[in-house]
């Protein structure tokens, strides 16, 4: 990572002093000054120099100030639950458009942000997650935006097949899931505002869960889901969820990020009720 030249410290300085200690985790002098604009905004006065401490120490800005903007959303953030992302958002809010009145499973809530986003689409949502305290998180963003949908939550691990996975999942239209899946090779050298704060839980997986969501979710209801939307990290993971899926006649395509990233694989039956040609970026 290059260095901070000394002249932007010198820079920060003049301008503000609390700018310097944000300026080696935001790394440019505008980063730093959009931060402490938020933090000044957000935080009161008495709690600023603490919160200072905290972001210079690489703590996410989110775990500071206790929520994050999510579409029509405020989301609580906690540790120990993921940060929403706005690649995430990006994808809820080019689908969301094509679903009304179904089942939804959201498998991996953390927050609950993607559950929670489908509010409004007069559909009955689930919220899986294998952690109960995102689970308790993700019940406080239900009350604390009004969702009114029917929302409910269940832990569950969608990597082993049980009953109760089975009882949950029962009858699903429509499965979205943004799953751990960072390899640990690529974990290892995230930034340490992610490593140092965020659970591993929530960022570490690759293709077991790709497998169990085809596996475990899609294929004991392949009669009621006629479509899925999985967020991915890498182009393989896309092709793998192609080749799973394959057998059982479904359409495939993927949707692209605007920073250019392969982001999501969706799937959808022939003649069932979600038509996502027209979503894609690509279809196969
Ligand atoms: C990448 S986070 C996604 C959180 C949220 N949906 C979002 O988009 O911000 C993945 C979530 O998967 C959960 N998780 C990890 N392993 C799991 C498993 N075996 N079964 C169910 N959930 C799991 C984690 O607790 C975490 O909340």
């Amino acid at each position: 990572m290059p260095r901070i030249p000394p002249s932007v410290f010198r820079q920060a300085l003049r301008t503000d002093p609390l700018l310097v200690p944000l300026l080696p985790v935001t790394r440019s002098l505008s980063g730093a000054q959009a931060e402490l604009r938020w933090l000044r905004k957000e935080v009161p006065k008495p709690k600023l120099p603490w919160a200072i401490v905290q972001r210079s120490n690489y703590r996410p800005l989110q775990y500071i100030l206790g929520d994050q903007p999510f579409l029509d959303l405020s989301i609580k953030c906690a540790e120990g639950t993921l940060i929403p992302r706005w690649e995430t958002e990006e994808w809820i809010a080019r689908i969301k458009p094509f679903i009304s009145n179904v089942k939804i499973i959201d498998a991996c809530t953390g927050t609950g942000c993607v559950a929670l986003s489908f509010n409004g689409t007069g559909s009955n949502i689930v919220g899986i997650d294998i952690d109960t305290s995102c689970l308790s998180l993700a019940k406080f963003n239900q009350q604390s935006n009004r969702c009114d949908d029917i929302v409910h939550w269940a832990q569950c691990d969608i990597l082993n097949w049980t009953d109760d996975l089975h009882h949950v999942c029962k009858g699903v239209n429509f499965l979205v899931s943004n799953p751990p899946y960072i390899p640990w090779e690529e974990y290892t050298k995230l930034d340490r505002s992610v490593k140092n704060f965020e659970p591993q839980l929530a960022l570490v997986g690759d293709l077991e869960f790709y497998n169990a969501l085809v596996h475990n979710l899609l294929e004991p209801n392949l009669n009621t889901c006629d479509g899925f939307v999985f967020e991915v990290g890498n182009v393989n993971q896309i092709h793998h969820v192609r080749d799973l899926v394959k057998k059982h006649g479904w359409n495939v395509g993927y949707l692209m990020d605007s920073a250019g990233y392969h982001r999501c694989v969706v799937g959808w039956k022939p003649d069932g009720r979600f038509d996502f040609k027209k979503l894609c970026d690509f279809v196969y």
